[in-house]
């Protein structure tokens, strides 16, 4: 039976690397997953094995760290387009690079009460918690002219404790839900969101100030949508970062209902009066969809979750 080779990419993945900045006794910490794939001429070494257009994934590592050295880590974005513009640029047989990064936050511990000669105004100088709230993410690809740069997060979990309900839906034979006027609405937020900035002919954006406006402007409407369904909030959440912030054409949700149901203290005399519930880790409803400029082409693939 007659074979070829479809699509193919290689490289190092989840590259975990750690840059301190030492700014006198003050420390600064970046800390990403930076995983690395290549494509481009590569039909020789699986046809017949020949490594001759084959940068060793373990020299890719080996750039990840040497990068952090060099250059610095400024923003997620900013290293992964770095990378990405090095491997299309430096090697013939390479034609497309796709970096992406998670970024683990990291904040100051602060101290009790000043004694240690480490110890400035309020904080520790050297001694950080990581931030138990969400990754923030980056695929950046690169062909050797257009750029495509789609930013995001993931596990931010939140809640409304009210002004949510859900009724008025369609009811079949094996409907048994309750409408419900009053419920909690949690999700934990996976989004994907496509910056406009495609060329180097283009200003970039401000990556670092982008990221927390798009997580306000999300943040934002989540609490301030009175929902009537949460494919509802979500459109609200989409359309508030959209018409917020103009570098950003299009933005992917994935967010799983995270229900939680009243219990039934019946049986032990009591009324439930909104106030306990079950909180059910599976199964949960998945609502997903993308919101966009009118006009662009939607970009993010469907399936982004992974990302
Ligand atoms: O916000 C919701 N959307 C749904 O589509 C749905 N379906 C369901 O059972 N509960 C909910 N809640």
């Amino acid at each position: 039976m007659p074979t070829i080779l479809g699509q193919n990419q290689y490289g190092k993945a989840e590259n975990r690397v750690v840059r301190i900045t030492r700014d006198g006794d003050t420390h600064h910490i970046k800390d990403l997953n930076v995983s690395v794939a290549l494509s481009g001429d590569m039909d020789d070494v699986h046809y017949s094995g020949s490594n001759a257009h084959v940068l060793p994934t373990d020299t890719t590592k080996n750039t990840v760290y040497a990068f952090a050295k060099e250059y610095g880590i400024d923003s997620a974005e900013q290293f992964g387009i770095h990378l990405a513009r090095h491997f299309v640029t430096s090697q013939e047989p390479i034609h497309r690079a796709r970096i992406r990064i998670e970024e683990y936050a990291w904040e100051r511990i602060e101290t009790s009460d000043g004694n240690s000669k480490f110890i400035g105004a309020d904080e520790v100088k050297h001694s950080f918690v990581r931030k138990g709230q969400e990754t923030r993410t980056t695929q950046i690809t690169f062909d050797g002219e257009r750029w495509q740069v789609v930013s995001g997060l993931k596990d931010l979990v939140v809640m409304n404790s009210t002004n949510s309900e859900f009724w008025g839906y369609v009811k079949d034979k094996y409907t048994t839900l309750q409408e419900a006027y009053d419920r909690i609405l949690a999700t934990q937020v996976a989004a994907q969101w496509r910056y406009g900035w495609s060329s180097d002919e283009e200003r970039m954006p401000n990556w670092d100030k982008s990221y927390a406006q798009a997580r306000k402007h999300m943040l934002q409407a989540f609490a301030e949508t009175y929902s009537l369904s949460l494919q509802q909030t979500l459109y609200q959440m989409g359309s508030r970062i959209i018409n917020s912030r103009s570098e950003i054409d299009e933005i992917r949700f994935s967010l799983p209902n995270k229900h939680h149901f009243l219990v039934d203290l019946e049986p032990f005399g009591l009324k439930n009066d909104n106030e306990v519930y079950f909180a059910a880790d599976r199964p949960y409803g998945l609502i997903e969809a993308t919101v966009l400029r009118d006009g662009v082409e939607p970009q993010i693939p469907v399936d982004m979750t992974n990302l």
